[in-house]
């Protein structure tokens, strides 16, 4: 008697092709490692956010910067509020999530606010986020985002949208190491859907001067449920 032929099944032994929440997730775990093992990262978020929404955003901060929206950026908030042009040069405008395209940019902001939490017990509560627009010749000196121990803006995130970014169109952003702040540890070219990404309290950094328009949008995720003073 032969010997029946056992027809292995396969399928249900593939594993779906990776959607976007895997995806997603492995960026997540990308992050949290580099946060943890060096302060900072520069990373790709143009295959997560898509072409068309990175152009939406884009569209929205140049109307803003024609219509005059955009003010000029001051150092600290509020009542501390100095406005030293010698120090920074940039125009911003804080973003409401109403629109759609800020809407989707506010779902995954909130991902990553969640993903970190999970991954790094940050206790992060919420994140606020403005458009900033460098015009030729506008920079933003070393600086920190948060003043240690203050617990407010915990982890910062730099989103760029700049199509075909040169060497010679200048605006490079420059992180200096967080042990030795006059060290220079990296260069992050401001080019479309390219985000830094590093501790607001621990990771000195500086904008180098402009020579085209730099659009971007700074996101900070912060431990205090009300706003406090930087
Ligand atoms: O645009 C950048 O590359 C960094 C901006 C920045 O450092 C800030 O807004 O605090
Ligand atoms: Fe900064």
């Amino acid at each position: 008697m032969e010997t029946p032929v056992v027809t292995p099944i396969h399928e249900s032994l593939t594993a779906p092709a990776e959607g976007l929440e895997g995806r997603a997730e492995r960026w997540l775990d990308g992050l949290a490692e580099g946060l943890t093992e060096y302060g900072w990262m520069s990373l790709d978020v143009r295959d997560l956010l898509g072409g068309d929404l990175l152009a939406a955003l884009k569209q929205e901060v140049q109307i803003l910067d024609r219509t005059d929206a955009m003010q000029k950026a001051g150092i600290g908030r509020g009542n501390d509020l100095v406005r030293d042009r010698s120090v920074r040069r940039d125009r911003i405008a804080w973003l409401q999530g109403i629109t759609a395209p800020q809407a989707a940019l506010f779902e995954f902001f909130e991902g990553i606010r969640v993903g970190l939490n999970q991954r790094l017990f940050l206790g992060l509560k919420r994140f606020e986020t403005h458009y900033a627009t460098y015009h030729p010749g506008d920079f933003y000196k070393r600086h920190l985002d948060s003043f240690q121990g203050r617990a407010s803006r915990v982890v910062s995130l730099v989103l760029y949208l700049n199509e075909g970014w040169r060497p010679e169109d200048g605006g490079a952003l420059q992180v200096f190491n967080r042990d030795s702040e006059h060290e220079v540890c990296g260069t992050v070219v401001p080019e479309m859907g390219r985000v830094a990404v590093f501790m607001s309290e621990e990771v000195p950094h500086e904008v180098l001067p402009a020579n085209r328009t730099r659009h971007s949008l700074a996101c900070w995720f912060r431990q205090d449920e009300v706003p406090l003073p930087l």
